[in-house]
């Protein structure tokens, strides 16, 4: 089967017709973070693919921005809220991505940082590559354990407690997702049609132990122009915690960018660029970005390829998924 038929098929899980035997080993290669549906009643298709033929595949289809762009409102001048402005609306249109820097109060972020330390020290954290799903979901038997070496927990907005919400001593980090589940989700509905509730996105709190903990090269999500599409991620957005953050430290996130894309830059200046390795056609430039305390790192999910690179400081982030 041509590669991107299977890919076909494994993204139409509710297709009729017999499905192909489920192949339990060797599906490692998934992209961790792949979302696959989790209804009940519908008959999986299961494929074969490894991370680096699926990246080369959605290079190779219709530009993965091109595909994005489709969910972007027309929204005028101004009409945003308290932290986006045109600018990044304009940047996450034009190239996928943009950061945020300031945009929540420093008392708050290192508060944060306290806090989530706190729940580290209390295990209410485990490795991510043993995590499930999403709280109510199955294990993920796609999951490649050897992709991270973060450990996460999933979080919910105030007043959407559940069962396996992590409780009181939450404190700042709790009040951070509410940033992410009110401002930000505002703005970004504002500019991409989302099919999700704040109250039914997912939140995650993630740490990377000082032990060079790193996350390998992959994407959150396919992409899809499709508003009725409740399956795939729309934008990814991540809020660092480190107030104390050096260089050298390492724990940089990789963007990874097309030349076709990289329209603007506009980027903070401690964001560095390195373009693609001459003489390689299939290399892409890359901008590497500090996780500093405070910032915010928003891209398309289904579109940037990103990756954490080895971490010899506590590095904390909390993310948010809009769907
Ligand atoms: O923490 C980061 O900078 C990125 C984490 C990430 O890519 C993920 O959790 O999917
Ligand atoms: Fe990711």
């Amino acid at each position: 089967m041509e590669l991107g038929e299977r890919i076909m098929r494994a993204s139409q899980q509710t297709e009729e017709g017999a499905p192909e035997e489920r192949v339990e080993e060797d599906v490692g290669d998934w992209p961790s973070d792949m979302e696959y549906d989790q209804g009940e009643e519908e008959e999986e298709v299961v494929v074969e693919i490894t991370e680096d033929d699926l990246l080369q595949y959605l290079d190779s289809q219709e530009e993965a921005l091109v595909i994005a762009q489709g969910l972007f409102k027309e929204h005028s001048t101004g009409s945003l809220g308290e932290l986006l402005s045109d600018k990044h609306a304009q940047e996450l249109y034009t190239r996928g991505w943009t950061v945020l820097d300031h945009g929540i109060d420093t008392g708050l972020v290192s508060g944060a940082f306290d806090s989530a330390m706190q729940l580290v020290k209390d295990n209410q954290l485990k490795p991510a590559s043993e995590l499930k799903m999403s709280e109510e979901g199955d294990e993920d038997p796609y999951r490649d354990r050897k992709a991270r070496d973060d450990l996460t927990v999933w979080l919910h907005p105030q007043g959407t407690a559940s069962s396996s919400a992590v409780s009181a001593s939450t404190g700042n980090v709790q009040s951070l997702v509410d940033v992410l589940a009110g401002p930000l989700y505002n703005d970004i509905s504002s500019i991409i049609h989302l099919s999700a509730s704040p109250t039914s996105t997912e939140y995650q709190l993630a740490y990377y132990p000082p032990t060079n903990a790193r996350y390998e090269r992959h994407r959150d999500a396919l992409p899809t122009n499709d508003p009725s599409d409740t399956d795939q991620r729309r934008v990814t957005c991540i809020a660092y915690l480190n107030q104390e953050w050096q260089a050298g430290m390492g724990g940089e996130l990789v963007l990874y960018q097309k030349q076709s894309e990289f329209k603007v830059n506009d980027a903070p200046p401690d964001v560095e660029y390195i373009p693609p390795e001459a003489g390689d056609s299939q290399s892409l430039g890359k901008f590497v970005v500090p996780p500093l305390g405070g910032r915010m790192v928003i891209f398309l999910s289904g579109v940037m390829d990103h990756e954490v690179l080895p971490s010899k400081g506590e590095r904390f982030a909390i993310t948010a998924w809009y769907r």
